[in-house]
């Protein structure tokens, strides 16, 4: 599956209408002067944040995008109508370069914000302007000017806070609809998220923070196996990476080995995401007795020999998730400001409103978009209400 978090698409702006020769012709009206009427200004494009989106994957299926032609002038001083401007929507984020000339035009950070992407031209003249004292009757007008035509490279970034990391069916996904109001498909079985979630949690009016959830990871896939870990670049923008360790896979599996597993594959994608700043996540602990899961959290502890952070989470039941979302945003807030932000400086910044949700809200497991085929239809999804 390919990413599609940028698309190539061609704007092309309409042309001026021409200006037209024409006089004006009446019954008693022997040579009537010049009339004729300019011509309108073609229609320029724009792109137009719209938060209801989030993703660009339309734009690689339908690439030519034009604005209408100004109309031409006509007799009787009519000048002809501005031809219509084209805006096309794109998910707040969006970064729109020049494909030729790789000049930055803008970044949308900010919904209903509005970029001209393409001047449309401008209008002819009719000859009526071109009357004068020594020539009453020009035979003169001149053409609309071309609209600008440009190929636009789009981006969406993705950005996040904080990346999930785990095996398939660790709980990722549900543990972002459980902590925001993403809603990526949940189900038993391996792979079931094949595209990156991201998700905002909100801690107050003035405080969150983004989570990504990406597909499992599975042993070899740095090799390839599973998804691969292609949608591990992702996650190096993250500040910090929550890995779930599901304490009671399904498939009877160890979950020392399987956590492992995860460590190794992300030391051979990269050791710089690896020394990133990782906290241990044991989830679904609703399955155990709580002095079976303290036990088996610790022996995982031991044998990993791991001396970082650790909570212990059900995704599932939201048992422990505020604490930990409160240490997340306090680590967030505290962290110096230059960590890993140099090259972010240029990064496009989601502006979203996502607000937390209302745990009632999601206890409803046969609530319809629980299982939203259409998830598979995106490459890349953001997911987030306001
Ligand atoms: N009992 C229990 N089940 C959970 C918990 N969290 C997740 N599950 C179940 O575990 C299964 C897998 O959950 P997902 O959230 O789809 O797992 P994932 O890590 O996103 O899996 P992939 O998308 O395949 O990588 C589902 O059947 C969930 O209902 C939990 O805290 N307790
Ligand atoms: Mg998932």
């Amino acid at each position: 599956m390919k990413f599609v978090d940028e698309a190539e698409i061609r704007v092309e702006a309409g042309d001026g209408g021409n200006g037209t020769i024409s006089f004006r012709r009446e019954k008693y009206v022997p040579r009537g002067g010049p009339d004729g009427g300019d011509g309108g200004d073609g229609g320029s494009v724009y792109l137009v944040a719209d938060e209801n989106l989030n993703t660009l994957i339309d734009y690689r299926f339908e690439r030519f995008h034009r604005a209408e032609r100004g109309q031409n002038g006509q007799g009787s001083n009519c000048n002809g109508k501005g031809g219509k401007d084209l805006t096309l929507s794109v998910p707040v984020g969006t970064r729109a370069t020049d494909a030729d000339t790789l000049e930055v035009l803008g970044d949308l950070t900010k919904h209903g914000q509005k970029l001209k992407v393409a001047q449309g031209g401008y209008h002819g003249l009719g000859n009526a302007r071109f009357k004068s004292s020594v020539n009453r009757a020009p035979r003169q007008k001149s053409n609309g000017t071309p609209g600008e035509i440009r190929n636009l490279k789009l981006e969406l970034m993705l950005l996040a806070d904080v990346g999930l990391l785990g095996l398939p069916n660790a709980g990722k996904s549900t543990f972002i609809r459980s902590v925001s109001a993403a809603k990526p498909k949940v189900a038993d079985y391996p792979f079931t998220t094949l595209v990156p979630n991201l998700g905002v949690v909100r801690q107050d009016s003035q405080r969150s923070f983004v989570i990504a959830d990406i597909p499992g990871l599975i042993e070899g896939a740095a090799e390839g196996a599973g998804l691969g870990i292609r949608f591990l670049k992702h996650l190096e923008r993250c500040r910090i990476l929550l890995h779930l360790v599901d304490l009671m896979p399904a498939d009877q599996s160890d979950p020392v080995e399987n956590a492992k597993t995860i460590i190794n594959e992300l030391e051979k994608y990269s050791p710089k995401l690896a020394s990133k700043p990782r906290w241990l996540v044991f989830n679904k602990i609703d399955l155990l007795l709580e002095d079976e899961a303290e036990a088996l959290c610790n022996d995982i502890k031991e044998a990993l020999e791991w001396d970082g952070p650790t909570y212990q989470i059900s995704a599932f039941q939201r048992l422990n998730l505020d604490p930990l979302c409160h240490e997340i945003m306090n680590y967030l807030e505290n962290l110096p400001d230059d960590v890993e932000a140099e090259d972010d400086k240029q990064d496009v910044e989601f502006s979203w409103d996502t607000h937390r949700k209302d745990p009632a809200d999601d206890l409803d497991y046969d609530d319809d978009d629980w299982d939203d085929e259409d998830d598979d239809d995106y490459d890349v999804e953001v997911i987030y209400r306001k």
